[in-house]
């Protein structure tokens, strides 16, 4: 019998302008169930994990590991069984969810008791940006800002009525790689019309117009005309879901998934019509999760944070 089992849900970062600022959580989750054993093992049930490395090797061991000794604290061995309906590399916030679970993983194990906010720190750190990490923690709509003190600010918002529609292709693509493409600087003139925009429609998007929101999402400069490029069919899906009767749709993350947003209900139109264009993606539509990560003792639901 499982001793607590962790679920982390899916993000997707930027939404556009937001570029290493925002994220959302997406009902597509990481899950671990996890028992005393006399030594680490991962064990992988799912057709999107490949086979379990040696726990010194494994994303969720390494971050646990580093989380324990952030606080001078001694890991006791566990079995993991790691479920997962997250595809990796593809836009999803995989990594992000996989060092939500490690957090998550020592703070139960070594009975930390740490705060959202800390635990926030921690993933930021890890992930080096906080918007999958934060979505991941904290569900919902979340816009973040890493002051220079290294503290977090969070905007969080639950209450978004939408469906979202993801496009992912066959291929992977690396955040590492996708980041490579991007300008290490902006004029101030490049800066300042890219942030406006971003102004514009996170304004739009919080204040539910999503019209609005969703024409600005598709205006980022910031990131998306670098990686468009890599993005399988990326004009062909902005375009056709658009007349499908989307607000808006942007890269997910670092790619190369896409995502839609449309009202809510209008979803599965949007997929059906995109479905027939793109043979080869598997295509989704989504709801906003809003619990966050949660840990689980036995059967009885029991929220750490
Ligand atoms: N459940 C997991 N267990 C172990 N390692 C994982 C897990 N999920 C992701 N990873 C690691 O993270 C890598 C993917 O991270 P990457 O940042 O490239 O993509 P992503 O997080 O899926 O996408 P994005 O950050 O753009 O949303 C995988 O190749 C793997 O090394
Ligand atoms: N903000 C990040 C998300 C992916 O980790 C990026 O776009 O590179």
């Amino acid at each position: 019998m499982s001793m607590f089992s962790i679920t982390v849900p899916a993000s997707t970062a930027n939404l556009g302008p937001g570029f290493d600022s925002a994220g959302l959580a997406l009902n597509l989750y990481l899950t671990l169930h996890v028992e005393k054993s006399e030594q680490w093992e991962f064990v992988h049930q799912s057709v999107h994990l490949p086979p379990a490395s040696k726990a010194s090797d494994h994303l969720i061991y390494q971050t646990a590991e580093k989380t324990a000794n952030i606080y001078h604290s001694q890991l006791s061995p566990c079995k993991v069984i790691v479920e997962s309906d997250i595809p990796l590399a593809r836009g999803l916030g995989s990594s992000a969810s996989a060092i939500i679970a490690g957090i998550e993983l020592a703070n139960h194990v070594c009975e930390l008791s740490l705060s959202i906010e800390e635990k926030l720190r921690i993933a930021t750190d890890i992930e080096g940006h906080p918007d999958n990490v934060a979505a991941s923690l904290y569900g919902g709509l979340v816009i973040t800002s890493q002051l220079p003190s290294g503290e977090i600010e969070v905007f969080q918002k639950n209450d978004t009525n939408l469906d979202f529609i993801v496009y992912i292709p066959v291929v992977e693509l690396k955040t590492e790689d996708a980041r490579k493409v991007l300008p290490e600087q902006f004029t101030r003139n490049e800066a300042a019309k890219a942030s406006a925009v971003a102004n514009v429609m996170f304004s739009a998007f919080v204040s539910g117009n999503y019209e609005l929101a969703g024409r600005l999402m598709q205006e980022d400069l910031f990131h998306e005309p670098y990686r468009s490029s890599l993005i399988p069919n990326y004009a062909e899906i902005r375009e056709e879901a658009k007349i499908a009767g989307a607000y808006g749709t942007v890269i997910s993350g670092a790619g190369p998934t896409m995502i839609s947003i449309t009202s809510s209900g209008k979803g599965m139109e949007v997929a059906e019509h995109l479905e027939k264009l793109l043979p080869s993606h598997k295509v989704n539509v989504l709801k906003l999760d809003t619990n966050g990560s949660r840990v689980n003792l036995d059967a009885v639901k029991h929220n750490s944070k």
